[in-house]
């Protein structure tokens, strides 16, 4: 049997969004999931992997929230200013990288923070499969419900055909240089990016689906930590 070797990783963890979707008392990734904030949960996700080189978290420089806990003074991580947007938080996540001693040939794995429910088997065929590949790629999930295109008065245009689309997860892993050209390319032309793959996809690359988990769900409105809190309430299923 062909053990394939999974290459040493950075990852940039952009958290420096407000959640306004969440409509919560603090930004969705300090919201308590078992306890525990959902942000520690996704740290969790990677901390103890032996591949891990060391992680990038993208701040809000008014977060009051981030240095309460025991994480901000973990060795393994390091704080990065958030940006206007996710791309911006992401982009000086990669330059803080740098910092930490990764060069441009390294991969890097970008996760949102508001993504805690990563299964370690999808983390382990993301490293597997893409260890090799030429570009990178992403997480991702087909889609599994009749999709439709709807103007703007309501009314749907047209059904389109789901056998060719899926649905962008994190993490996505690119190689540091590669992906931070790529950003600070499309940002410099205005191209508002809402993740790494179209960056590189804007760069004229080639990213590669990897499929996984359809509970890797981003937190965004109340109903998905709902659900998460249910779900773990009977014990974290991975
Ligand atoms: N300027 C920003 C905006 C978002 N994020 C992070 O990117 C991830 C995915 O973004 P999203 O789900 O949109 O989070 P928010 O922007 O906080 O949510 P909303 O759009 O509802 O305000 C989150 O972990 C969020 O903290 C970030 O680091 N910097
Ligand atoms: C990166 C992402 O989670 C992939 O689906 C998504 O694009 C984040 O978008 P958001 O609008 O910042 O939540």
């Amino acid at each position: 049997m062909i053990v394939r070797t999974q290459p040493a990783f950075w990852v940039v963890i952009p958290a420096a969004g407000v959640g306004s979707r969440m409509r919560a008392d603090r930004p969705k990734q300090y919201l308590q999931l078992g306890g525990r904030s959902i942000i520690e949960h996704t740290l969790d996700c990677f901390l103890d992997h032996p591949a891990l080189a060391g992680v990038a978290v993208c701040i809000a420089s008014d977060d009051p929230y981030w240095p309460n806990l025991r994480y901000a003074n973990d060795g393994r991580i390091q704080r990065a200013p958030g940006g206007r947007e996710r791309c911006d938080s992401v982009l000086n996540g990669l330059r803080q990288l740098g910092e930490l001693g990764a060069n441009e040939h390294d991969w890097v794995l970008v996760h949102d923070a508001a993504r805690p429910n990563l299964a370690r088997a999808d983390l382990d065929k993301l490293l597997t499969e893409l260890a090799d590949d030429p570009v990178g790629g992403l997480l991702a999930v087909p889609a599994r419900d009749t999709l439709k295109r709807v103007g703007p008065d309501g009314r749907v245009i047209e059904t389109v055909d789901r056998s060719v689309i899926w649905q962008a997860f994190t993490p996505q892993m690119f190689r540091l240089g590669m992906l931070r050209s790529a950003l600070e390319a499309a940002l410099e032309a205005g191209v508002l990016v809402t993740d790494e793959a179209s960056a590189l996809e804007w760069a004229g690359h080639l990213p590669k689906v990897i499929e996984g988990r359809a509970d890797n769900l981003k937190v965004t409105r109340p109903e998905d930590l709902e659900w998460l809190a249910q779900r773990w309430s009977a014990g974290r299923s991975h």
